[in-house]
């Protein structure tokens, strides 16, 4: 059984390179500032503040809010790179994220030798891996790139072959960030019908992104967060009645596309 279970979590980060004191003074001074000082009298900002909430087959969440609010920390968080500083998680089920295109890759080895380490880490036999790459290497389609340092690749093809790893093994959770959405349009359309494919056959889907319909045509709830905090959770059209400028709402309802 699938689940993701978020408990009063909390995170905190140090800012090493801000402990002036005239900095420190006008970052603490704020009314609800996010700025406060560790116990050994540092700078810290507090990205994340008591969230709370759970997962189960069937959810796909969607996160919104301005810039800076903690959405990529939040994912960050449930894919286990970012441990919460206060709370905890819980989660039943294999994760792929697919958050930052250069999550996990080695870029000073190729393309195929990236892929064949993703095989080993994953317990896959040889046959298994054999049958990964072709997927992969058909799919990214960067021709002999495969075998050139990913370093060397344009950004287009790390995407491209981060995509083909992270998409080619079926998760029961999905956690993804809005750049999964870039790329040129001709991959997009593959790539789409790739991840439609993959979230498809997940139970659990948790999607950050600033644009509307993306979030209405993949999730069916979502949480606003507002400096770190959670200002509404529930049905998206719900959360967009008070989250959007009211002409924007407006456009949604009616069925345009809001970007
Ligand atoms: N590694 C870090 N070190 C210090 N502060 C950080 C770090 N990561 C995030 N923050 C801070 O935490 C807060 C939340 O940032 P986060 O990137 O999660 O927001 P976001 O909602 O994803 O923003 P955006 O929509 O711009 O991507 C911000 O104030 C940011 O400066």
């Amino acid at each position: 059984m699938t689940y993701l279970i978020a408990s009063d979590i909390s995170i905190g980060f140090s800012l090493y390179h801000a402990q002036t004191r005239s900095l420190k003074k006008a970052l603490l001074g704020k009314v609800s500032s996010r700025f406060a000082t560790d116990e050994k009298n540092r700078l810290s900002v507090q990205a994340l503040k008591n969230i709370s909430f759970s997962l189960k087959a069937g959810d796909r969440l969607g996160l919104v809010g301005a810039n800076g609010s903690g959405k990529t920390t939040l994912l960050r968080t449930l894919s286990g790179i970012y441990q919460p500083t206060k709370g905890s998680l819980s989660i039943e089920g294999k994760v792929i994220s697919l958050l930052d295109p250069e999550q996990g890759m080695n870029t000073d080895l190729t393309g195929r030798e990236n892929i064949w380490l993703r095989g080993y880490y994953l317990g896959l036999s040889k046959a298994q891996i054999v049958r990964l790459e072709q997927d992969i290497e058909e799919f990214t389609d960067i021709g002999h790139f495969m075998d050139m340092p990913v370093r060397s690749y344009s950004s287009g093809m790390v995407i491209r072959l981060a995509f083909g790893m992270a998409t080619s093994l079926p998760p029961d959770i999905v956690l993804m960030d809005e750049w999964i959405l870039a790329g040129d349009a001709n991959f997009m359309g593959k790539a789409r019908k790739r991840v439609e494919g993959m979230v498809a056959g997940a139970d659990i889907l948790v999607l950050a992104s600033h644009s509307p319909s993306i979030m209405l045509e993949w999730t069916n709830r979502l949480i606003w967060l507002d400096n770190g905090e959670i200002r509404a959770d529930g049905p998206p059209m719900d959360v967009f009645a008070s989250y959007l400028p009211k002409e924007d709402f407006e456009a949604l309802a009616a069925g345009h596309v809001v970007g």
